[in-house]
Order: structure tokens, then sequence, then C-alpha cells
């Protein structure tokens, strides 16, 4: 039987078959027609996907050959003090990928489209976690609530603060921003588990990992590695 992941994020999504050997990475308004490619080879598609429109056509398309990761699928994560209703798929299986590459107490910070952090502490407890628009998003948002301002384009160092134009007063106030929003989700959220681990993933954690020595840097497509790990 032949089974295929795919972890469907607002950008990008990742594809694989049973292991993270070949992944291919596709944007995720192109992701229907590459599932088209592939669906007579696919017997079963695992899928965790945060965006329902997607969804909605992979259910279309792949009716019973379909599993969606949800909360009640995660049975390693215990949900006791959460709306498990309402947390993102990518967000569970990252719960699932940090117990499997990492010890408890642990806090994941996703660098997406959004900056979301997960938080599981030693009794395989999800506490909960954090959303805040990412570094692109940001910038996006800037450029069409306003009339004046550019779409500043992102950089892989830090912007020059106080930032001397447009452009850099964008990329220094946004980027900054967030390393100082994430600095302080970490104070706040470590309150309770002082000794926990911070494991940084997503298509942006390379940019802000460099601001946080102590913290780890996720291996390649982990939250892909999560969905894969239900499967076993
Ligand atoms: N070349 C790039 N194209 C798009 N996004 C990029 C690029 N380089 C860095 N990023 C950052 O990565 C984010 C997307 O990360 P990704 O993990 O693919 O998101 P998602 O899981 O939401 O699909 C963007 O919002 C942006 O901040
Ligand atoms: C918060 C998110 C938009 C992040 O998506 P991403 O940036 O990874 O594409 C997604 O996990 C989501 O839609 N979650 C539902 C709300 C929640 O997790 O509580
Ligand atoms: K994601």
């Amino acid at each position: 039987m032949k089974t295929l992941f795919a972890n469907i994020g607002n950008t990008h999504s990742e594809l694989a078959w049973d292991n993270l050997v070949n992944v291919d990475i596709i944007k995720t308004v192109d992701i229907m027609k590459e599932l088209a490619y592939r669906a007579h080879e696919v017997d079963r598609l695992v899928v965790a996907s945060v965006v329902p429109k997607v969804t909605g056509q992979l259910c279309v398309r792949f009716g019973q050959k379909l599993i969606l990761l949800n909360a009640e699928l995660a049975k390693s994560i215990k949900f006791a003090d959460v709306d498990h209703f309402s947390i993102g798929a990518d967000r569970i299986a990252n719960a699932i990928a940090a117990q499997k590459h990492y010890s408890a107490p642990v806090m994941v910070v996703d660098c997406g489209t959004c900056v979301t952090t997960e938080l599981i502490d030693k009794s395989n407890q999800f506490q909960g976690g954090n959303i805040l628009p990412g570094r692109l998003l940001q910038r996006k948002i800037l450029a069409s609530a306003t009339g004046q301002l550019p779409l500043a384009p992102l950089n892989s160092s830090l912007a020059k603060s106080p930032g001397r134009h447009t452009m850099e007063a964008i990329q220094s106030g946004v980027d900054l921003g967030l390393i100082g929003a994430i600095e302080k989700l970490i104070t706040h959220n470590s309150k309770n588990f002082p000794d926990m681990t911070i494991v940084f993933t997503g298509g942006d954690a390379k940019f802000f990992k460099k601001h946080f020595p102590d913290a780890e840097l996720a291996p390649p497509h982990f939250t892909l590695s999560g969905l894969l790990e239900l499967a076993k």
C-alpha cells in the first residue's frame, strides 16, 4: 500500500512517500495540480492541512483514501487543558515531532506564514501556544493597509536600526520586533517550565535561530516528521 504524506501550510506544502529522503516542496497554490499527477499511485493520503479550501478539495478528490490529522488521531499527546478542536494540524504535527526528537518540556517556534509556538510538557500535555504574523505577512499587511508603505523584501540578515529610510525602517522594525516578541514569549512561557528546550522550525527558522544561541534548529521537514510518526 502506497501512502503519500502532505503538510499543507499557508505558503508552502511538503509531499513525501513514507520517508523524509525525497521531500517535494510546492507552493500551496499549486498543490492540487501537483497531487493530480500523483493521484493514480496513491492508496492512502495522510495530511496535515491548515488551508480549509485545499482540505475540501482533497476530500472530493481522495474520498476514503484521505486521513486528516487532528488532535484525536494524535494519541501520544494529551489535550486536557486546551481547545483541541481549534488547534491547527501543523501545530499538532509539531507537537508529535517535538516529542519524537527532543526531551520535554519543549517549546516549538514554527516560523512560517505565521510564527506559532507549541509547548509540550513532561507528561505529554499540549500546554498551548501562541500565534502571531510572520516576517513576510507583517510586511504585506503594512503595504496593503497603508497608502504609502512599500512591500519591503525579506533579507537574510538584520537591517540597520534605527532605519535610515522607509525600507530599512520596516525591515528592522518587523524583524527586530519579532525577535523581541519571540524572546518575550520564551521568557513568559518558561516561567512554569524553566528547563524547557526551544526548537526553531519553518521556512524562516534559520533567520530567527541566529538570534537565539541556546535554542535548537529542528531537523529538516520537522513538521512532516510528526505526521509520518503518526502512521507508524
Ligand atoms: N524565498 C522565500 N519565499 C517565501 N517565504 C520565505 C522565503 N524565504 C523565507 N521565507 C519566510 O518563510 C515563510 C514561509 O515559511 P513556510 O514554513 O513555508 O510557511 P507555511 O508553513 O506557512 O507554508 C514566509 O512567510 C517568509 O517569512
Ligand atoms: C496558526 C496557523 C495559521 C499557522 O499556519 P502557517 O503559518 O504554518 O501556515 C495554522 O496553524 C492555523 O490555521 N491554526 C488554527 C488555529 C490554531 O492553531 O489555534
Ligand atoms: K507550518
